[in-house]
């Protein structure tokens, strides 16, 4: 299924009428640089166009009063001298004769996406709209916003879809104080929204924008506010807030549909967020989202005022809902200490809601610390002054080419497995190299004459270097000797390749310790088996109660501690290797080989037992990047796999930042 996106000029025709500093940003550029971009990357003839249509009075009145909506629609006859009066009475808004009707369109566009996506037409979409949405209040305009789209969408998604749980995320710079007041005290909408916040110095202002807003009476848990209390936040802030909030968050929840405030004004650049985030970050912030809700995903445009890194940052986001892989994250470094005291502080206001934070550690008698912090940020900004923000032109290089590899999906397969729609069959290559062919003889063939053991594994090694020569995606193998295979894999790849291999080993088996000495190695074992204590960095075992079988567990551990600290790790591989006792269900392992691509620019290699040939079909659909099957609502994790993880946290910290999720302890 394709990508919708939709886009109409008619959104373009109003602008600022008068003088207004606070508006001046809000111009209809904003829209024409995005649309371009996505015309000449190509992106945009890749996707199903949508057209758009006006939000009827219906569709406003689920979110907006009466009054509200017959006060708008008087705008488009107002005179000039009308339309400045009219906009005092709301702030940090522009009105125009012509801006009644793009918030019809806006919103309108946002339920065209709905309906597309609910009705199968497409798996996801995006919708480039203005004006944006999030600020706007039942009865108010505000930040540039009249109709709130999303909350719109959600409202509509529910009532003519029947559905039971909407995830809103947020990963505008503004907090959406809209969308907060319209759903806090509704369950079946989760609104998480992170947002420059500096302990409430900036725009909207609002205590509810801190993090102790969880929402009110059967809403409690079903808000989450991240407040940035500085600016500059990076790729690592926002993938650590991803991976031990949202995500872990998410899943427990298990939307029915995800639709996304995509308001790219948190990208380095932004005169209005003041971050340091790269644009092709939203495309990993995408992915991550994409195995939600059976990967149904509406994206619609808020914020963005840079006009280089928002087109940047849209043609990264549709490339990521059209499927192609992410490119790889740049040197993540793990989060700043400011993210991480608002990373502990979120964490610990939800402990009570949320089985997968019931663990995260309390705040400590935080009153103290966060007023000594309060202090010395007081004191920096009144060192720097109030000068205007030294808008010194911030400098990024422009993302990477994303190219796809020719073949999405090779698989070595047995004669008889048939091999499936989409995905290549891949045999051993005459051109394997009789070295190397000879090697494998001497040190993984036992029994020489052994030539289909010797075939699959020539095949395997000319894979890996296919992948390597980005001619081919990811790769499935069935072997007779899963273990075997993976140590061939990983001593190829370890001296041949001079790049990082991420190994996953699902199961019990005994694996190469020796190969992740070298630092060119890291694997992380999942399994019910206690093994020794492995000291060294690069062999993490997570000892799970029931192995891979209780999904709730093992999901926390790919998303709390698997994916911080590959993202940090950034292999060129990922060699993920599923041993046939493993005990894990195909819905889990879809995830799994789904989040996975999100490293290593989708190059995953796939190991399983000859034996294994119905687990062929679900694999190669998470590898040509279908949606994995929703996991239903997680119940809690076993208290000992979380006591296990938070120990391997700790344990692993110091040497992997992205898995911290508190402060350091501050003398
Ligand atoms: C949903 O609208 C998208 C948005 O969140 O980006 C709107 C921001 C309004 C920012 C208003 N203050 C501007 C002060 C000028 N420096
Ligand atoms: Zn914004």
């Amino acid at each position: 299924m394709g990508t919708a996106l939709i886009y109409d000029e008619e959104m373009t025709r109003y602008k600022l009428l008068w003088v207004d500093p606070a508006c001046k940003i809000e111009v209809p550029e904003r829209l024409t640089v995005s649309h371009e971009a996505l015309i000449k990357n190509g992106l945009a003839d890749r996707c199903v166009s949508v057209p758009v249509r006006e939000a009827t009075d219906a569709d406003i009145l689920l979110v907006h009063s009466e009054e509200y909506l017959e006060a708008v629609k008087k705008t488009p006859y107002m005179t000039l001298e009308d339309l400045k009066e009219f906009t005092l009475q709301y702030g940090d808004v522009y009105f125009h004769p012509n801006i009644y009707h793009c918030a019809k369109l806006a919103a309108g566009a946002a339920l065209q996406l709905v309906d597309s996506v609910m009705t199968g037409k497409v798996r996801n979409g995006m919708a480039l709209v203005r004006p944006p949405g999030h600020h706007s209040m039942s009865s108010a305009a505000n930040g540039f916003c009249v109709f709130n789209n999303v909350a719109i969408a959600a409202q509509y998604a529910k009532q003519k879809y029947g559905l039971k749980r909407v995830l809103i995320v947020d990963w505008d710079v503004h907090h959406g104080q809209g969308v907060q007041y319209c759903f806090e005290d509704d369950p079946s909408v989760l609104y998480f929204s992170w947002h420059r916040y500096e302990h409430q110095k900036f725009w909207p202002q609002l205590r509810e924008s801190d993090y102790d807003s969880v929402g009110k009476e059967k809403g409690a848990g079903f808000n989450i506010n991240v407040p940035w209390n500085k600016v500059g936040m990076k790729n690592s802030d926002y993938l650590s807030v991803f991976c031990h909030v949202l995500l872990p968050v998410a899943y427990e929840f298990c939307p029915d549909l995800v639709l996304v405030c995509a308001g790219f004004d948190s990208a380095i650049g932004d005169p209005e967020g003041e971050m340091c985030a790269s644009p092709d970050i939203f495309a990993h912030l995408t992915h991550l989202l994409m195995n939600l809700a059976g990967g149904k995903l509406c994206a619609v445009l808020e914020g963005g005022y840079n006009l280089t890194s928002l087109p940047q940052s849209v043609c990264q986001t549709v490339q990521t809902l059209l499927g192609d892989p992410a490119p790889r994250p740049a040197n993540l470094d793990g989060p700043c200490e400011s993210a991480l005291e608002s990373l502990h502080c979120v964490r610990s206001a939800h402990r009570q809601y949320w089985s997968c934070l019931k663990h995260a550690a309390k705040l400590p008698t935080f009153e103290i610390s966060t007023k000594r912090v309060k202090l010395a940020e007081e004191e920096e900004r009144l060192e720097k002054g109030d000068e205007e923000k030294s808008q010194e032109e911030q400098v990024w290089p422009e993302p990477p080419k994303r190219v796809t590899p020719p073949i999405r999906a090779a698989l070595v397969l047995p004669n008889g497995v048939a091999c499936p729609d989409g995905c290549e069959s891949f045999g051993a290559s005459e051109d394997a190299d009789p070295v190397i062919v000879n090697k494998l003889r001497e040190n993984f063939v036992k029994d020489a004459d052994d030539c289909h053991a010797l075939t699959t594994l020539s095949s395997l090694i000319s894979l890996v270097e296919k992948m390597e020569k980005n001619e081919i995606c990811s790769g499935l193998a069935l072997v007779c000797d899963v273990s075997m295979a993976m140590m061939c894999v990983v001593q190829h790849a370890a001296t041949a390749l001079s790049k990082r291999l991420l190994v996953v080993c699902v199961g019990d088996t005994a694996v190469p310790s020796d190969d992740t000495e070298n630092g060119k190695t890291v694997l992380v074992q999942f399994s019910s088996k206690e093994s020794e204590e492995q000291k060294c960095k690069y062999y993490i075992p997570v000892c799970l109660k029931k192995g891979c079988s209780d999904a709730s567990g093992f999901l926390q551990a790919v998303l709390g501690l698997l994916l911080p600290l590959g993202y940090e790790y950034d292999p060129s591989l990922v060699l993920l290797v599923r041993m046939p006792d493993s005990g894990v269900c195909d819905s889990v392992w879809q995830q799994l080989t789904g989040l996975l691509q999100g490293l290593a620019q989708g190059h995953t290699l796939v190991l399983m037992q000859e034996g294994e040939k119905e687990r062929v079909a679900p694999t190669a659909s998470a590898l040509l990047g279908d949606a994995a099957p929703s996991l239903g609502q997680l119940h809690s994790p076993l208290p000992e796999d979380v006591e296990v993880l938070e120990r391997l946290r700790h344990r692993l910290q110091g040497d992997w930042k992205l898995l911290q999720t508190t402060a350091p302890e501050t003398g």
